[in-house]
């Protein structure tokens, strides 16, 4: 996965990449901070835009997204702070900041390639269950069994936010080339559905049969159900 968003960026270093958070893309992450230590890829002219932040959560909690990016990523490379865009949890007003932010990932002519994970539900970003193609970037709930999940996170499960600002599905299609990582046996069932099921609101990750240009990255327990 590093080394097809490395290619990504030789191939043009002005992209706008969309990135993910959670426990996925750690590994990820450090090869390209490596790459970059060796001098394989730079990140000046990038661009990058977040997929989701949990509302309530400044930038500095340890525990919000942009936390996360910073820590894992952009301290580490030569990305221009300015042009690292994380939806703010802190926003005095959410909604508005959502629309906002839609409008800045216009501003900077799209997404060219978005990184996604999955969760174990099938929701991409915060889009759960219920998320139809046409949403955008909003304000959400998270369903109990992500506020479960996520818990691993936070010293206890009454500390994770219930709500969170996440791009739509219908801002995630309009990237134009999605990289969908998965690994372990707890993504395999919502791996399955997303590829095999029809496209549904049941699977949000489904929506993706949609897309033409879409590439998903498993290891072996994450694919363990598509033989079948
Ligand atoms: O990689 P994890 O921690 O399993 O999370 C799955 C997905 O759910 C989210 O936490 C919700 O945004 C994503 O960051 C991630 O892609």
């Amino acid at each position: 996965m590093a080394n097809m968003i490395v290619a990504a960026v030789n191939a043009n270093p002005s992209i706008v990449l969309g990135l993910a958070t959670g426990g996925t893309p750690t590994a990820t992450y450090a090869n390209i901070v490596e790459d970059f230590r060796s001098g394989k890829v730079h990140f000046k002219n990038v661009t990058s835009f977040n997929l989701d932040e949990y509302i309530g959560l400044s930038g500095t909690h340890p525990q919000s997204f942009r936390h996360f990016m910073q820590s894992e990523l952009f301290d580490h490379i030569d990305i221009d702070p300015n042009n690292t865009f994380v939806p703010e949890g802190g926003a005095s007003d959410p909604d508005a900041h959502a629309v906002q932010y839609e409008a800045q990932i216009a501003a900077a002519g799209g997404i060219d390639l978005q990184l996604l994970g999955i969760g174990h539900n099938g929701h991409i970003a915060f889009n759960e269950p219920g998320s139809s193609p046409s949403t955008r970037t909003r304000v959400v709930e998270l369903t109990p069994s992500t506020i479960e999940k996520n818990a691993r996170f936070f010293a206890s499960v009454d500390e994770v936010p219930k709500t969170a600002i996440t791009m739509g599905i219908g801002t995630i299609l309009e990237a134009k080339q999605i990289l969908l990582l998965a690994t372990g046996k707890d993504k395999a069932e919502a791996v399955r559905r997303s590829l095999k099921d029809a496209a549904s609101e049941d699977v949000p990750a489904s929506w993706l049969e949609q897309h033409p240009d879409v590439t998903f990255v498993l290891d072996e327990a994450a694919a363990s159900e598509l033989s079948a």
